[in-house]
């Protein structure tokens, strides 16, 4: 018995060291891929590859893709492993410029995918893939256009008139006030106004439904963080998790939302200027293709409402934090709304605001230091050889921009921590190649969103800096600190500031 015993142990030891000595050789093997090719690439690790420390959540996604932009330092582009995948880091602007644009037909997905069975809102514009998204995409442009802007402009400016209104009432206080959550509830206004035809009253309302949704989409809980991370880097896992982009109460919320305001508008016959209208428009067009319909629709008003909202909060309170840091910048942009409202009876029309420069300088730098989705990325369709060498990217495997590694770029934008709208004068910009600043990417895959973005952040702010002095308080940090658990660009601390109503 006892000699059985022996051999039962001696051989779950061998079956053991069997198997961890296939582990080995797997991981041996899989962690020389760039090595075979001749690809300097990052150290990595069992299990995690090169991406440990982000999985870990002791830096952010987008400084883990810095920190991999700077390892390369000098080479064109850098190799790492996201778990046992290889991956490509690109840093060079020139093969950037061939992946996102001339190489599009190759280079045309992302790496995340949508998931419709159990998370029917993942299957918008920025998740679906191949000739779903081509067609969607042809679909939904001329729902950007400059034209369309100006006609939802006064919709917008309505809610900065209630941002203005609201800063007032609560700067009497003299408390300072957590500018993302206040320029969150104003973007939350603004695109629920134009996306689903709805006041979501996020700046009236305390307990506003809208806000306490976008909050739990956005809430970096390390299992929401987990959802995130493998929405965007282990799309298998997604599906064999059933974790989701919008959780189960999200779509039955949007869904409603959607779906309501619909129905009242078709049965009163309601015209407005608005996103939803259009969304009406090609619905009925597409009524006889039976094509867009359903959730498929939803999915569409729901990912304009998650990557509209957050992304114009970052940028509004960011820039605020900087011109509270910097008040002569401050003085200087006041100066430029204030001479446009004096040519227009104190009013801030469209084409102004969408044509001051300074201002226009101003949002562009906060996006160099803070790009609020980090990273890009595309799967290669093919294998492709990257011009001018003898590597090959193999199909099916993914390359990544690493926004915040180019912004950050002390050889192209000195001084890279330094806050200054300069770098963005004619004379700057044209002396720098185009593919070192992509915060809204670039090539038919670009956010389809920049305009209205950036006309939703610039009206805000021009609001704000004609009527208040924004100024840091103790609890404004010195230096941000950006949230390790989020895939986007956030900081971790809040971002707090004063406000002090100005008498012209
Ligand atoms: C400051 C504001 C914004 C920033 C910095 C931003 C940034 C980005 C970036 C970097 C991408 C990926 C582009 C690529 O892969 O080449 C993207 C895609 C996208 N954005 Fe934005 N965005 C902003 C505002 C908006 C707004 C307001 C909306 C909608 C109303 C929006 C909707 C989208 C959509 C639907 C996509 C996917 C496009 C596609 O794949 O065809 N974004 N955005």
């Amino acid at each position: 018995m006892v000699l059985s015993g022996d051999f039962l142990l001696l051989g779950a030891i061998g079956l053991a060291s069997f198997l961890l000595l296939l582990v080995h050789l797997y991981y041996r093997h899989r962690f020389s891929y760039w090595r075979k090719r001749g690809v300097p690439c990052a150290a990595s690790t069992f299990f995690f590859g090169s991406y440990k420390d982000c999985v870990l959540q002791k830096e952010c996604v987008g400084q883990f893709f810095q920190r991999m932009y700077n390892e390369g330092s000098g080479k064109p582009f850098f190799g790492i492993y996201v778990f046992n995948r290889p991956a490509l880091v690109l840093r060079d602007p020139d093969v950037i410029k061939t992946i996102l644009v001339k190489e599009f037909n190759t280079f045309y997905e992302r790496h995340a995918s949508s998931n419709v069975r159990t998370d029917p809102l993942s299957q918008n514009l920025f998740l679906l893939k191949g000739a779903a998204w081509r067609a969607l995409r042809v679909k939904l442009t001329p729902i950007f256009t400059s034209f369309r802007m100006k006609q939802m402009f006064s919709l917008i400016s309505d809610c900065a008139d209630q941002l203005r209104e609201y800063i007032e009432k609560n700067c009497t206080t003299g408390k300072p006030m957590e500018m993302k959550d206040v320029a969150a509830k104003y973007a939350t206004d603004v695109i629920t106004s134009c996306a689903f035809g709805i006041k979501s009253n996020c700046l009236l309302d305390p307990n506003a439904e809208f806000r306490e949704f976008g909050r739990q989409i956005f809430n970096f809980s390390v299992f929401r963080s987990f959802e995130f991370m493998s929405a965007f880097m282990l799309p298998l896992v997604t599906k064999l998790m059933n974790t989701k982009f919008f959780s189960s109460e999200t779509t039955k919320f949007l869904r409603k939302a959607f779906w309501d305001t619909m129905k009242e508008r078709e049965e009163k016959n309601i015209q407005r200027d608005d996103i939803l209208q259009l969304l009406i428009q090609l619905k009925n067009e597409d009524a006889k293709a039976h094509k867009l319909k359903g959730d498929l629709l939803v999915a569409q008003a729901a990912i304009f409402f998650t990557a509209g909202f957050e992304s114009s909060a970052s940028t509004t309170s960011f820039t605020l934090c900087e011109l509270a840091l910097q008040p002569h910048l401050q003085s200087r942009l006041r100066q430029e709304v204030l001479d446009v409202m004096e040519r227009n009876q104190g009013k801030l029309p469209y084409e102004d605001i969408r044509d001051m420069e300074y201002l226009n300088m101003v949002v562009l730098e906060t996006l160099r230091k803070f790009p609020v989705l980090p990273i890009l990325d595309r799967v290669a369709g093919r294998d492709f050889v990257i011009p001018g060498t003898n590597v090959t990217i193999q199909k099916g495997t993914t390359v990544y921009i690493p926004l915040l590694g180019l912004h950050m770029d002390p050889d192209v934008f000195p001084d890279p921590d330094h806050y200054d709208p300069e770098r963005f004068n004619e004379e700057n910009r044209k002396a720098r190649h185009p593919f070192m600043y992509l915060p809204f990417g670039e090539g038919p895959k670009y956010c389809i969103g920049k305009g209205f973005g950036l006309i939703s952040v610039k009206t805000a702010l021009a609001n704000i800096i004609a009527n208040f002095e924004v100024s840091t308080c103790a609890e404004t940090p010195k230096r941000l600190q950006l949230n390790p658990k989020a895939m986007i660009l956030a900081s971790i601390a809040g971002l707090y500031l004063k406000f002090t109503k100005l008498k012209h």
